[in-house]
């Protein structure tokens, strides 16, 4: 079962006690990209190598209730196992954690040992299979936008520091406890390719850059670092959350992705000086199929009921299915370099979405418009939100995954498997989300009706 040799995993042990860490962390994303893991004693690792370590095959939503939603094979097959196997080779000492270590798991079938369709790493490896059989070897760029909040003295949470005026600021006028700086140098020894951070728009809204690399490295990091943020802000008795959208009287928090294709020989294909816009055939091309397929990547990319409140106009989240040269309002953007550089900048995604999924799904989607060949309509100019000119994204979750359903193209290339237990998964949360009655509706009905 071990992908890892006896003799490798030692290799691994000897180096992990003479660091000092006596237990690793094995961590796997579920589907909806929440860090699910065991802590295993370094002596267990060999067995953990050898055997996997079992967990129920199901997805849990993190309700204060932690009920088990249905996903098919799962409660309706009685909860089975599945099976998670270190990868050894992504193995970090956790820079806050003195004595631990923490890896990632495969998801695997433990029948068969094959990766179960649910395992968000290999939908997104099968997906960059499809790509490399097209000469396609895509590279992200991901940028993570998260709130920090603290306790507000009575059980709930407020907004750390919500200042106005703090956007692209560093320092204490908008961070009195200095907990970016702390937080950058942890997410540096993490070594998830953290470049740089800064406040955003909404006092208390903060974001970090990750460098671009290959696809899962890109998505490995993404997913690490968010559950690192939520672990650092824990042990500062805050939350950091990458909800879409937590307040209403601030903006929402982007996962927007940078994408380029790079040829075997590791040249840039986006770019061509000779090219409409200083792109290449392949990158409008990219473009048209982001475009198209847009409707139905809202399910991926913004997988929640809270992500569409994000959306709209004059928010810097996009709210027409449209694109433009290095326009921040549009869904795509096309930032100003050109060379090593040219690549899109898809602004849909919130960061509420499973890195893996959100990934998958934007390359599919540009796979789709490579083969496709179609070029893509002129780029917006100036102001974004003209519902005259582009179709507006989908409003909701359910229509959403609608989208997907209907996008078989889409759905061809993630795999059936998956997007049935998603699709049942996300189907139950709206089902959820409609049955539960808000505090909006009290305010807004009980007194007068
Ligand atoms: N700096 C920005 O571009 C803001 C992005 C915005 N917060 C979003 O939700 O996408």
């Amino acid at each position: 079962m071990s992908a890892h040799d006896s003799e490798e995993v030692r290799r691994h042990m000897d180096r992990l006690a003479a660091d000092g860490v006596d237990v690793v962390r094995v961590t796997y994303p579920d589907l909806i990209g929440t860090d699910r893991a065991r802590d295993v004693l370094l002596e267990e690792l060999p067995r953990a190598c050898e055997h996997g370590l079992a967990f129920c095959r199901a997805v849990y939503h993190t309700s204060p209730q932690g009920d088990v939603v249905p996903v098919s094979g799962g409660l309706d097959a009685g909860l089975p196992d599945i099976c998670v196997r270190p990868d050894l080779d992504t193995l970090v000492p956790l820079p806050w954690e003195p004595g631990v270590a923490a890896c990632l798991g495969e998801v695997v079938d433990p029948a068969t040992g094959a990766p179960a369709p649910e395992s968000p790493r290999d939908l997104l490896r099968s997906v960059l299979a499809r790509c490399a059989e097209h000469g396609l070897r895509p590279v992200v760029g991901p940028e993570l936008e998260y709130f920090l909040c603290e306790p507000d003295g009575s059980g709930g949470w407020r907004r750390y520091a919500p200042d106005p005026g703090v956007v692209y600021t560093a320092g204490l006028r908008a961070d009195p406890d200095n907990h970016l700086l702390r937080t950058l140098r942890h997410v540096r020894d993490l070594k998830v390719g953290a470049i740089s951070g800064n406040h955003e728009f909404d006092g208390g809204q903060i974001e970090i850059n990750l460098v671009h690399s290959d696809a899962v490295s890109a998505a490995d990091r993404s997913f690490r670092f968010k559950a690192a943020i939520k672990e650092l802000a824990r042990k500062e008795g805050r939350l950091a959350t990458f909800m879409a959208k937590p307040f209403n009287d601030a903006g929402g928090s982007g996962f927007h992705l940078h994408l380029s294709c790079d040829d075997e020989e590791g040249r840039n294909t986006f770019d061509d000086p000779s090219g409409a816009y200083g792109l290449s055939a392949a990158a409008r091309h990219a473009v048209a199929g982001v475009l198209a397929h847009a409707p139905a990547l809202a399910a991926l990319l913004n997988p929640t009921v809270n992500s569409y409140k994000r959306f709209g106009p004059d928010t810097l989240a996009p709210w027409l299915i449209d694109w433009g040269l290095d326009n921040r309002s549009a869904m795509v953007r096309i930032p100003p370099e050109r060379g090593s550089g040219a690549r899109l900048e898809l602004r849909l995604g919130d960061a509420s979405a499973n890195p893996y999924l959100a990934i998958a799904a934007t390359t599919a989607a540009a796979l789709l418009g490579v083969l496709a060949g179609e070029e893509p309509p002129t780029p917006l100019e100036g102001y974004g939100y003209d519902t005259a000119r582009s179709a507006v994204l989908p409003q909701t979750l359910s229509a959403a995954l609608d989208a997907l359903e209907a996008d078989t193209a889409l759905t061809d290339l993630l795999g059936k498997g998956f997007t049935t237990s998603f699709l049942s998964y996300k189907r139950d949360e709206v089902e959820r989300f409609h049955r539960h009655v808000t505090d909006w509706e009290f305010t807004e009905y009980a007194y007068h009706l």
